[in-house]
């Protein structure tokens, strides 16, 4: 998409309209032209919200993941792979040991002949490692293979000098096998649920002894919020405590975009801490590859977490042991903040806030079978009228969390509505000596400062959209200044993530593919930012919608563009050509304005 000024652009002066970005009126289109170009484009596929801008205003909709999402993104073909696959030993030019019982193809120049041509001409892995590890299947094969014999070049000197793998936490298959069998200990766990055991038996001897009150032991904990019969923070092991989680910058865990390829791009500009996405408790005990491939961790992540979600105590504690056991993690985090039905409606994220009780064995539990750091992320509470998250930080610091992540925000609100750091102050000095970050809306540096700085709103600020906007927002905060980065600067990160993405999927036509698929969810995000040039005033507001306008070349312009064809197309650019057939809906509802 290539948007021209028009002749009449400059005539619309910008009006500090409550929820519009300010642009400079000499970026700016005027109705007449953005109805023609959507006239134009209105075939398109578009992102989810594209229709409501041009409409004059969202719709009313519900928050959340788009559910109509055709085929989810996972039927095929997606990925540009011929119809037979080449057998892993083959490409690499070895041979196979199930010879003719192999389910794979073996015949390499009929795959050859079918194989789309090579993306380009270096292969990320062979460049890394001295080797590739998908050899013929590779995308960028041509880089490793000699031309006469097909035969895979290995170089090494380089795989002499790669001592430390790629990234960490690659949990083996025998650990997955083993806990489908369920063969796995958890001996820390069994001791924490004895004791849990026992702390039963002897609340029941002491209401036993005490004068009936009218309630059950178990009706008053899942209402009371006191400290009562709680017990203090007395289960820290040594060696727990190390981070200063203090005046850190924080990355949010991030569903699907924070990624490990993102969570890099974002070190890169200087961010702390970074944390998991959310992985979910019982997935890890029954082996799924998938969720155990949310754990790794790039070895720029120099303070990573964990972050675990579940609606079972003894589930959460048997997967945070194993976690802790088998991995390399810096604190695990509890999800209490998930809105998704999905978890609410089993009991787990953000309904877990209307049972403390359960929180308690929990965040215990966790204290109790990890040597590391466990800390807390929670929303305000589920409903406006009945806010909790207050009363909660007092009693996670007692039941021995590290520190305490409270998103402004009730699961009711979604995205509507601004964060309340107001209330997220309150739940500051609710703590006695837990750092509390707070969470909601950050996209600017001046925004940062003011909640940790002189206000003292808050210990931290974790960043989840606005890092997705403009993962330079961490430079931004460190050099108390703003960025003005060009379009070409932008796509120098695309193409970083490009690069870190086929390092970590793969370069293989599946690796290439999800690599496609993340970047485009990505680019979901990053197409809200305004370059700063273009601001009238400073500094963008998570919630105010630009109106239609054009960067300061076709490049920004592009980048600035709601529709998933100019996303795809930016993709190209850095990743080359899209299979045929290809089709694209974001995942998640959050990245539109609400
Ligand atoms: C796409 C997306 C995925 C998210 N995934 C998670 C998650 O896995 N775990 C979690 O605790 N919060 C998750 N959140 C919530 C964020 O961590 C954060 O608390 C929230 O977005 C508010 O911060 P923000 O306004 O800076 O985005 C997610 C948010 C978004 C937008």
């Amino acid at each position: 998409m290539t948007i021209a000024t028009t002749s009449d652009a400059a005539a619309s002066t910008p009006k500090a309209e409550k929820g519009v970005a300010p642009i400079k009126a000499e970026y700016l289109i005027s109705r007449t032209a953005e109805s023609v170009l959507h006239t134009e484009e209105n075939k398109e596929t578009s992102a989810a919200d594209s229709t409501d801008r041009k409409q004059g205003g969202p719709a009313k909709r519900q928050g959340g993941q788009h559910q109509n999402r055709k085929n989810k993104n996972k039927g095929k073909p997606t990925y540009d792979e011929p119809g037979t696959k080449l057998c892993g030993k083959i490409a690499q030019g070895e041979t196979c040991p199930f010879d003719d019982k192999c389910s794979y193809s073996h015949d390499v120049a009929k795959y050859l002949a079918e194989k789309e041509p090579d993306l380009g001409p270096s292969c990320v892995n062979f460049d890394i490692y001295g080797h590739c590890r998908f050899g013929l299947r590779c995308r960028y094969a041509d880089a490793h293979t000699r031309p006469e014999d097909h035969s895979q070049i290995v170089d090494e000197a380089k795989v002499k000098t790669v001592s430390q793998r790629y990234a960490l936490n690659e949990v083996g298959r025998d650990l997955q096998i083993r806990l489908r069998k369920k063969e796995v200990r958890f001996p820390r766990t069994d001791e924490f649920t004895e004791m849990l055991k026992q702390e039963a038996a002897s609340d029941a001897d002491a209401a036993d002894a005490a004068p009936p009150t009218g309630e059950s032991p178990d009706e008053i904990s899942d209402c009371d919020f006191s400290l009562k019969g709680q017990p203090q923070a007395k289960r820290h092991r040594a060696g727990r405590g190390h981070i200063d989680f203090r005046g850190k910058t924080y990355l949010a865990p991030l569903t699907t975009v924070g990624n490990l390829p993102f969570r890099r791009i974002c070190k890169g500009f200087g961010v702390d801490i970074t944390c998991s996405e959310m992985a979910i408790a019982s997935n890890l005990l029954q082996g799924q590859q998938s969720e155990w491939a949310l754990l790794k961790r790039h070895p720029s992540e120099d303070v990573f977490g964990v972050q675990l979600a579940g609606n079972r105590a003894d589930v959460v504690a048997r997967a945070a042991e194993l976690v802790a056991r088998e991995c390399a993690v810096d604190f695990v985090d509890l999800n209490m903040g998930c809105p998704i039905d999905m978890a609410f409606n089993n009991g787990g994220g953000s309904a877990l806030l209307a049972q403390p009780r359960k929180i308690g064995h929990m965040v215990r539990g966790l204290v109790h079978v990890t040597d590391c750091d466990v800390t807390a992320k929670i929303r305000t509470g589920v409903r406006a009228d009945a806010l909790v998250a207050r009363e909660l930080v007092p009693q996670l610091e007692g039941w021995g969390a590290a520190a305490v992540t409270v998103h402004g925000r009730t699961r009711q609100q979604r995205y509507t509505k601004l964060a309340d750091w107001t209330y997220i102050a309150q739940c500051r000095q609710a703590a006695q000596r837990v750092p509390v970050f707070g969470g909601g809306d950050v996209m600017s540096w001046e925004e940062y400062w003011e909640h940790v700085g002189d206000a003292q709103q808050s210990d931290g600020v974790m960043i989840g959209r606005g890092a997705l906007i403009k993962p330079w927002v961490f430079r931004e905060i460190s050099e108390r200044r703003v960025w003005d980065i060009s379009a070409t600067e932008r796509l120098d990160v695309l193409r970083d993530f490009a690069r870190f993405g086929l390092e970590h999927w793969g370069t293989d036509p599946q690796g290439v593919s999800n690599t496609r698929r993340y970047l485009l969810e990505w680019q979901s995000f990053l197409h809200r930012y305004v370059p700063a040039g273009i601001l009238e005033v400073l500094p963008q507001r998570m919630n105010d919608r630009p109106p239609a306008f054009v960067g300061r070349n076709d490049l920004e312009t592009l980048m600035a563009s709601d529709k998933v064809k100019d996303w795809v197309k930016l993709v190209e650019m850095v990743l080359g050509p899209t299979p045929e057939n290809f089709t694209f809906v974001p995942k998640h509802k959050s990245n539109s304005y609400e």
